[in-house]
């Protein structure tokens, strides 16, 4: 009989209780063996290696996402089995630079996968949207304000973030009591030490503001990651946003999106039918909230700039302005949806990717001074901001930028896709409709036959001593095809304006020269901390 007598809990005995207890974990067992062991797909024959519980269970691979270390895992895991791993029951990693061109290329039809689920909010998004033909409207609209020819009207808003951002690391050299915060320990060596990847998120997160929801956030002035969110009800992202803001308040919003992109790479590895369920852990209700929160920033900004008509030309009115193959606008719900998917995409991406750039320089001084001499050669002692017309063409510097993103690959994960009717050959195996499949940019990016062997080395020259045609089809930070960085451009334009910009002025060391950079990974790879000593190069 129980303690709390038969009323309250049925008579079970602790035998009983076992056999139950038994049979439950045998039905769990069996729920996950018995498909595996009668499953008729080829490729599950084949028998493809990895790790046993990863064979059995998506739990694995959700385990490993949250530990925020995936790509080097999954890394691991290729040098131990080859080209082939099987990192989810129904997932394979294939770390195979042609294999790109047939899981993400036109023509396929190899959709995104249900890991993209987690990271809808408001409504689906660019990116986040998996039916093809919905897919195929938005891209019409938006991709045309990503041209090369419309990306460089944004040029004179990434300029001004610019110049704003220098004038805070002068004020920083300069020891301006204001932002006593930032600094590590006193200037010394005419140097200043801080952490160098708070100010880079600044840049971006103020840049983004200003081209998709028509002003900064103001994080460069502040020096502080701040910015305004709309605080709803709990039902609010999934209704029309307008009428339902509560009120307004300040929010860390790159400490928001770094939350979101671990819960939503986490929380999409898991079983569908148990996500619903993990919300209720707490690390998850954290990312949950982390995703309305960040929703809520897209929702405030956008009804602030909707209610001052303007003649600003960014991307919230290139986006209002566009329209479908019907002559459709968006309404204002998904008008609200894709702008907070530029601010997502655009943001710690281009962050993380030039605070990368910034520890390898500093870490390789003589990568450093090479590209200095360049920028020295075309752009003189002038300490005017560059304009993006005077360093389009440097290779040096495009080498560097380049060399980066390869090393680092913010974008490191294989990206999931489902393999459509009727299969796909992929490096000599055949998948069956529905496997998934992915390709690790971490992983190819590190191919000792493409690179050389010293794939761990930063080295820009390798740009300009590896065969070409293998470097352009092994290099994936922005993916290929139809789901490709549709952002690419901008992004380009970003990273030589601020590369350059900032390496003409000033000069940086490591503050532990023997760090290695510390990194976390949810969606994106990103850097830890990025601590730096900076000082003018000029007086
Ligand atoms: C260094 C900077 C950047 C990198 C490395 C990067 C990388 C990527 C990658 C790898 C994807 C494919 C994601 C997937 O398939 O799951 C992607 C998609 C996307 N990116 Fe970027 N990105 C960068 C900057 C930007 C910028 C500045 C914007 C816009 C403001 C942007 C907007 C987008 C959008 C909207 C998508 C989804 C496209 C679609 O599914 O059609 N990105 N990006």
């Amino acid at each position: 009989m129980s303690l709390l007598g038969n009323q309250l809990l049925p008579p079970f005995s602790v035998n009983t209780l076992c056999i139950y207890g038994g049979l439950a974990f045998l039905l769990l067992a069996a729920w996950h063996v018995v498909p595996w062991l009668l499953d008729p797909y080829s490729y599950r024959k084949n028998r493809i290696p990895g790790p046993w519980p990863a064979q059995l269970s998506d739990f694995w691979l959700g385990r490993v996402a949250a530990k925020g270390h995936r790509s080097e895992t999954v890394h691991g895991l290729h040098q131990r089995y080859g080209k082939f791993v099987r990192i989810a029951p129904n997932h394979i990693s294939i770390a195979d630079p042609d294999a790109l061109q047939i899981i993400y290329a036109h023509g396929n039809g190899a959709l995104k996968s249900e890991f993209y689920d987690a990271f809808v909010s408001i409504r689906r998004g660019l990116f986040n949207t998996r039916d093809r033909a919905e897919h195929t409207r938005k891209r019409k609209i938006v991709s045309h304000i990503f041209s090369q020819k419309s990306v460089l009207e944004f040029e004179p808003y990434i300029r001004l973030a610019l110049g704003k951002l220098i004038n805070q690391w002068d004020s920083l050299l300069s020891g301006d009591e204001k932002l006593a915060s930032h600094r590590l320990k006193p200037n010394s060596d005419g140097r200043v030490w801080f952490d160098c990847l708070n100010w880079y998120n600044y840049l971006a997160f103020d840049i983004i503001g200003d081209l998709a929801f028509g002003e900064p956030f103001g994080m460069i002035e502040a020096g502080a990651d701040s910015a305004a969110v709309a605080v709803h009800d709990d039902n609010a992202a999934n209704i029309d946003v307008a009428e339902k803001r509560l009120e307004i308040i300040r929010v860390p919003a790159v400490k928001i999106l770094n939350d979101r992109g671990e819960y939503s790479a986490s929380m999409g590895t898991l079983p569908v039918w148990f996500r619903p369920y993990a919300k209720k852990i707490p690390w998850f209700a954290r990312g949950n909230r982390a995703v309305k929160n960040l929703a809520g920033i897209a929702i405030a900004a956008v009804d602030k700039r909707l209610a001052t008509p303007t003649d600003r030309v960014d991307l919230l009115t290139r986006l209002q302005q566009g329209k479908d193959d019907e002559g459709n606008p968006m309404g204002r719900s998904e008008l609200t949806a894709e702008a907070l998917t530029q601010l997502i995409a655009g943001s710690d991406t281009t962050s993380n990717s030039s605070c990368a750039i910034t520890y390898w320089l500093a870490r390789y001084p003589e990568a450093q001074r090479k590209l200095q001499k360049e920028l020295d050669d075309a752009l003189g002692e002038d300490e005017e901001l560059p304009t993006y017309e005077q360093v389009k063409r440097l290779p040096y510097l495009e080498a560097v930028i380049n060399e980066g993103l390869r090393i680092h690959s913010t974008s490191s994960m294989g990206l999931p896709r489902i393999v459509p009717e009727g299969g796909l050959e992929v490096s000599g195996m055949f998948f069956p409709a529905g496997a998934i499949l992915s390709v690790p940019s971490y992983t190819i990016h590190r191919d000792t036959s493409i690179w050389g062997t010293d794939t761990e080395v930063y080295r820009p020259e390798r740009w300009f001593e590896q065969d070409a045609e293998d470097i352009q089809k092994t290099f994936n930070p922005f993916s290929f095809g139809p789901r490709g960085c549709v952002g690419k451009n901008l992004a380009s334009m970003e990273l030589l304006l601020i590369i350059a910009t900032i390496f003409h002025r000033f000069d940086f060391v490591l503050m532990d020269p023997k760090h290695d950079l510390e990194t976390r990974e949810g969606f994106l790879r990103k850097p830890v901390t990025c601590f730096v000593g900076m000082k003018r190069r000029r007086t």
